[in-house]
């Protein structure tokens, strides 16, 4: 018996896409192939949260998909629980409860309940176990309340949870969840985190995907970043961000900010990168500068700061996230 829910062996997915300012009338001979996940491996252990972090378009849904048999790789294989995803599909899905990012396959003119029926008798689960597990899983979520209403009707919160819920009916071992708190108001995101780690603790397995770097960080066990369709760094967060321990972040707020005081700034050689947006509600500038050896810079920082055309209003200095760990192994921010 293996010890990995999951092994994800040099999968590679391309596509054909259309080469720029092509006329739409020229077809074939016009086309490109990009590659969206380029040879991308990593294992699952059993039972543990395993994160997949990267900036949008990075090739996270393409990987999801793939591993969930909904999109056929150009090569490369998925084992679940010792089985080859590609040549025993129905076998593997049994294992896997999968929400994908803005989940479509809860039906909008059912209500909850309806939905998770249909998903249930798919499973071939009815009568008396259906009704207990339904019921359950309603409570579970907090939707017994309006189980009855039509899902169009439903908050973004409670949508997620729908689909969540139907994800878990038949009781599978591994759950995949793409981006699953995207769109969700503070309150509600907090709450999907909490069933997250209720997930893990019930024994199952947990991919999940995010372009939250906090979010990653909170949950998993251990991250795969991926960028550009390559898996670029794999470990624990603590590791990850033990390896950049000189690496700090200088925040501050300032009363003005420009590309001259920003470029003097950029010639320090330990200043990594900056980030800088304008907060209209306070009129304040807050700059975020990475630097990369830790607090030997930070004075000669301020000092070149205050003798700018600014006045500093606050500062902090941040130890390392998994943002910096990104900014290290690409030289740009997971939102740029
Ligand atoms: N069917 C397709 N045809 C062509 N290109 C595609 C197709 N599906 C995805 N892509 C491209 O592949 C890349 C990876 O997309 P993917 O959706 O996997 O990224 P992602 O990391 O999940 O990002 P996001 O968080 O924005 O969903 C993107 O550049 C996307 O435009």
């Amino acid at each position: 018996m293996t010890s990995y829910a999951m092994e994800v062996k040099n999968l590679r997915k391309e596509f054909q896409v259309k080469k720029k300012k092509t006329p739409f009338w020229k077809k074939d001979y016009n086309k490109e192939i990009f590659v969206a996940v380029d040879n991308v491996s990593f294992s699952v252990h059993k039972g543990e949260i395993f994160g997949f972090l990267g900036p949008n378009g990075a090739g996270k849904t393409t990987t999801i998909k793939m591993i969930s048999t909904l999109l056929m790789p150009t090569s490369g294989s998925v084992i679940v629980n010792g089985i080859n995803s590609h040549e025993k599909s129905i076998e593997v899905l049994r294992n896997l409860g999968t929400v994908l990012a803005g989940e479509r396959s809860i039906y909008w003119k059912l209500s909850g309940r309806e939905n998770l029926e249909y998903f249930a008798a798919m499973n071939g689960i009815t009568g008396k176990i259906a009704k207990e597990k339904i019921d359950y899983l309603l409570k579970r979520f907090n939707l017994e309340k309006r189980a009855d209403e039509t899902v169009e009707k439903y908050s973004t919160g409670m949508k997620q949870r729908v689909a969540l819920a139907k994800a878990l009916i038949a009781d599978p071992q591994i759950v995949i969840l793409d981006e699953p708190t995207s769109g969700l108001d503070p309150q509600s995101a907090r709450n999907l985190r909490e069933i997250i780690l209720e997930i893990k603790e019930e024994g199952r397995t947990v991919l999940l995907t995010t372009h939250y770097m906090e979010e990653a960080d909170q949950l998993s066990d251990r991250i795969a970043i991926i960028d550009h369709g390559k898996i670029i760094a794999l470990d624990t967060p603590e590791n990850l961000k033990k390896g950049l321990s000189k690496t700090k972040s200088l925040v501050l707020q300032l009363d003005h900010w420009d590309e001259t005081i920003s470029n003097k700034l950029k010639d320090i050689p330990a200043v990594e990168n900056i980030n800088s947006s304008f907060n209209d509600s306070n009129q304040i500038w807050e700059v975020k500068i990475h630097i990369s050896n830790g607090s030997q810079v930070i004075s000669s920082l301020i000092s070149n700061i205050a003798s700018s055309n600014t006045k500093i209003i606050n500062f902090r200095v941040d130890e390392p996230t998994l943002e910096d760990v990104f900014i290290n192994l690409t030289g740009k921010s997971l939102r740029e």
